[in-house]
């Protein structure tokens, strides 16, 4: 009970903001008409009710004007049937299309907000699939939020009808055991209420499992895809590499995964059908039995015999609701739990950065980038970088060096304001704008334009800005095929990706760059005449790089180390190609 206390409580906060959102007018309304019109066709089917009555009547007194009568009537409730029943359909799924699209876009601002995303994966994938969630559960989602409201509605509205027009019933068709007149108010509503009771309990035995094995089959095809989405992306390692078989093994371990998961979910599903299927058919005859006595007794005619069966069964389908819907339900409790995982993984990425043990990026007045008592940590809390009283100052170019895993990327990263783990500050000069070009860059799938200007618009740049830029990097024949689409980070050697890169940085002119061996793939004369059009282009542009490379100092007024300090490093200036020993931190 307290679960589905719990899973209506976080279902109410995932659902209800839609509905109070600047779309709700819409939302409302629509979510009014389709349980308008559900009411509606309960009404009809308590009109349908009583019509069965009066025809089986007619035909058992051969009234032949009663008869076609009757038929008038039911050929008028079956027209304004189907006409509700198309309505509600395409009213529901206007509603879902509305719904999810509200649902998608807040789901993707909060994602991608505040470099969640990023922090997530740093969390340790939390939430498995993000991809997964914002396509697919978010769809299920309000699908199966819909329909159950919906039907539940329905349900507990024929019930009342019903229960009311069985009660009556009762009194017509009393209940007679070999011979024996037996007066239980309103017994056929009890019959109905403990079929159903005992149903449900059945099915909620044997079917309870199948909630948590829905969940895990969603885990595993994701996984499953997820894991072919990086071979597809990797395609050239692992061809160069032979690695085909070492992939097969893992896609095959991994589909294993499912195909396990799926055959326990067929043999609860098949013991689960036996029961449901069962329950069904008894259903059909059992209302007949109860009052046929009554009826060989001649105490009720075949219209109230079959009026009595159609009650029944809609009682009892109303009580049944939980027996017929249940996979339904057990797939909505996983895809309401994976949204809630999902949020969460949202809200805890976001409250990392504002947990007191975190860094703290401000702004300030000033015109260069300080960091003051930084303690950068690893994930796992342990200590990385320490820098005090350092300063990146502007229109200087630093270059940082020091060995491999000592945290120079991390030290990027932190600055960017994506890395919080650690203690201190790093403080940026207000509005400052920074950008910073990995090794790889990444460039979205579509128009050449596009991925070179990124993030900006397509269109932020004219076409002969971004011509001439491509020509300063090296890639004039890249300056005649800015319109076609393509997967660049694929289709583009390295070295072609790394200058396109620089291209980007000489569009944007940002204020602060930081080359994390954006350049180590070129050549050194590659490398350098690259370095010389940011020189040239790029003048005010303060100027931070990861190299390895000797060549790199001469384009650099500074040199700063990252050197062994006890468990961690720590920041050593060590001037323009000069070697000032350890210990003369700034
Ligand atoms: N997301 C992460 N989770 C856990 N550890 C991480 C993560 N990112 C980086 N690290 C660890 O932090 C340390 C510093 O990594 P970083 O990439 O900053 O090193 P680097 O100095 O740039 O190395 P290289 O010169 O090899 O590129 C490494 O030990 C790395 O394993």
């Amino acid at each position: 009970m307290n679960n589905l206390r719990s899973t209506l409580a976080i279902v109410w906060r995932i659902a209800i903001p839609y509905f109070r959102s600047e779309d709700k007018v819409a939302g409302r309304t629509l979510l009014a008409a389709v349980i308008a019109i559900e009411l509606a066709l309960v009404a009809i089917d308590v009109l349908v009710n009583q019509w069965q009555a009066r025809f089986y009547n007619a035909l058992q007194e051969y009234n032949w004007d009663s008869f076609i009568w009757e038929i008038g009537v039911f050929v008028v409730l079956a027209t304004t049937f189907i006409v509700l029943a198309v309505y509600q359909l395409y009213l529901n799924q206007w509603l879902q299309i509305r719904w999810r699209r509200w649902m998608t876009e807040a789901y993707l601002r909060r994602w991608l907000g505040d470099a969640s995303h990023y922090r997530m994966q740093l969390k340790g994938d939390a939430a498995d699939n993000p991809d997964q969630r914002i396509a697919e559960d978010v769809k299920q989602f309000v699908e199966q939020t819909l329909n159950i409201t919906v039907n539940l509605l329905s349900s507990v509205v024929t019930l009342a009808s019903f229960v009311v027009i069985l009660w009556g019933l009762s009194e017509a068709a009393p209940l007679t055991l070999f011979g024996m007149e037996y007066h239980i108010p309103g017994y056929l509503v009890w019959a109905a209420l403990l079929y159903a009771i005992a149903g449900t309990a059945l099915t909620h035995w044997i079917g309870s499992p199948l909630i948590n094995l829905y969940f895990e089959q969603q885990r595993f095809e994701a996984d499953f895809r997820f894991n072919l989405v990086r071979v597809r992306e990797n395609s050239e390692q692992i061809a160069v590499l032979r690695g085909e078989g070492a992939e097969q093994t893992l896609l095959a371990s991994r589909y294993g995964r499912v195909v396990a998961n799926f055959y326990q979910i067929m043999s609860r599903t098949k013991r689960l059908t036996a029961v449901t299927s069962g329950y069904a058919q008894v259903a059909t005859i059992f209302p007949y039995v109860i009052v046929a006595p009554a009826y060989f007794a001649k105490k009720v005619q075949l219209g109230g015999m079959m009026q009595t069966a159609s009650a029944f069964s809609s009682v009892q389908r109303a009580l049944s609701f939980f027996v017929n819907a249940y996979r339904t339900l057990a797939d909505w409790r996983s895809t309401v739990a994976r949204l809630d995982g999902f949020e969460m993984a949202i809200e805890s990425a976001k409250t990392l950065s504002a947990e007191p043990q975190t860094i703290d990026v401000v702004s300030h007045a000033g015109d260069s980038i300080e960091l003051a008592q930084l303690l950068l940590k690893l994930p796992n809390g342990l200590p990385l970088i320490a820098a005090d009283g350092f300063s990146i100052r502007n229109s200087e170019r630093t270059l940082l060096t020091g060995p491999s895993g000592a945290g120079k990327s991390t030290l990027f990263r932190a600055i960017a304001g994506v890395w919080p783990f650690g203690s201190g500050a790093i403080s940026v000069p207000a509005h400052a704008t920074l950008m910073m070009l990995p090794q790889r860059p990444y460039f979205p799938i579509g128009p050449l334009k596009a991925a070179v200007v990124y993030p900006a618009a397509a269109d932020a740049f004219g076409l002969d800005r971004i011509k001439q830029a491509l020509i300063a990097v090296g890639l004039p024949l890249l300056a005649d095929r800015l319109d076609e689409d393509g997967h660049w980070n694929r289709m583009l050697s390295l070295g072609e990706q790394q200058r396109l890169g620089i291209a980007r940085a000489l569009l944007h002119a940002p204020q602060y760059l930081f080359l994390d061996e954006a350049t180590a793939s070129l050549d050194e004369p590659g490398e350098a005449r690259l370095y010389q059009v940011i020189a040239e282009q790029l003048p005010q542009t303060t100027v931070v790089s990861i190299g390895h490379r000797s060549t790199l100092h001469a384009f650099h007024d500074r040199k700063v180390e990252l050197v062994r300090d006890g468990d961690r490093f720590s920041l050593r200036s060590t001037g323009r190609d000069a070697d000032v020993p350890a210990g003369s931190a700034e």
